[in-house]
């Protein structure tokens, strides 16, 4: 298969991490996770006692940690400087201060480079999730998906992980999956929004491994076209439980 660059985004809920690692594991792809990025240099910020809700002092301090992503999907890994960053990253306070930290410019433009330049130096083809990687990271990708799902099935998603963990009601969790996904959408800089060539894929009546299955269908295409030397793929809306493709 040739070497493909994907472009997975969506709001909080939606299956890009899962979807995202399965795909690029069944079609040996590297992956990464631009979430975690974010959320390891919001982890950082509160650490070393930066104020999150102060752009000026988040912006200041946005070149200081050093993040370093792993790419096996197997085994997501993320570090930032030198530590062990995967279990902190997940915390309720840094899922509450994330939007407002990803929000700064400045704090984008050192996270995206970051973004293109681990995508560029896979040589055998990349899996890449977030929000604005199909619209702004990586425009010219090969494909680009844009995952969805009713705000129900996220929140029940959501706090079914959360369970034993940092525990909250259904209703707490879709309120606060709400709140940062209108944050993540109405931000000036790179917000959350389908690219125009992206495939929508509705996850809310599909089982995990259904969408996989329609994912890795649609990388395998837009591999075979590009060994053909033809474009990226068109925008469609797939509908796969009711067999349905519409563009
Ligand atoms: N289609 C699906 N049906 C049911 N559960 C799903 C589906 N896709 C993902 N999940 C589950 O929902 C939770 C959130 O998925 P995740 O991949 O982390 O979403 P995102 O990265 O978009 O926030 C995980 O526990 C995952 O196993
Ligand atoms: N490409 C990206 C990826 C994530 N972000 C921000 C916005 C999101 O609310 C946070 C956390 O992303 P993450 O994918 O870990 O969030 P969920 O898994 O959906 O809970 O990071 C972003 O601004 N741009």
């Amino acid at each position: 298969m040739s070497a493909v660059i994907v472009a997975i985004d969506g709001p909080s809920g939606t299956g890009k991490s899962s979807t995202s690692k399965a795909v690029a594991a069944a079609l040996g792809l590297s992956y990464l996770d631009t979430g975690a990025q974010y959320r390891a240099i919001t982890w950082w910020m509160l650490t070393n006692g930066v104020p999150v809700d102060d752009a000026e002092a988040v912006a200041a301090a946005s070149g200081k940690p050093v993040i370093v992503s792993g790419t096996d999907p197997a085994a997501p890994a993320i570090s930032v400087d030198g530590a062990d960053a995967s279990g902190p990253i997940r915390t309720q306070e840094v899922t509450a201060a994330v939007s407002a930290v990803s929000a700064v410019p400045e704090v984008r433009t050192r996270i995206t480079g970051l973004q293109r330049s681990i995508a560029a130096e896979a040589a055998g083809g990349i899996v890449v999730e977030g929000r604005d990687i199909g619209t702004t990271v990586l425009p010219d990708a090969d494909l680009k998906v844009f995952l969805t799902a009713s705000p129900e099935a996220r929140a029940s998603r959501r706090s079914g992980e959360l369970k034993g963990k940092e525990a909250t009601d259904l209703s707490t969790t879709r309120e606060a999956l709400i709140k940062r996904d209108e944050a993540d959408s109405s931000r000036k800089a790179s917000p959350l929004k389908k690219a125009d060539d992206a495939v929508e894929v509705d996850t809310t009546e599909l089982t995990l491994d259904q969408v996989v299955e329609c994912v890795v269908t649609l990388v395998e295409k837009a591999a075979a076209e590009k060994s053909r030397g033809a474009g990226p793929a068109e925008a469609a809306t797939v509908n796969e439980k009711a067999g349905q493709i519409s563009k």
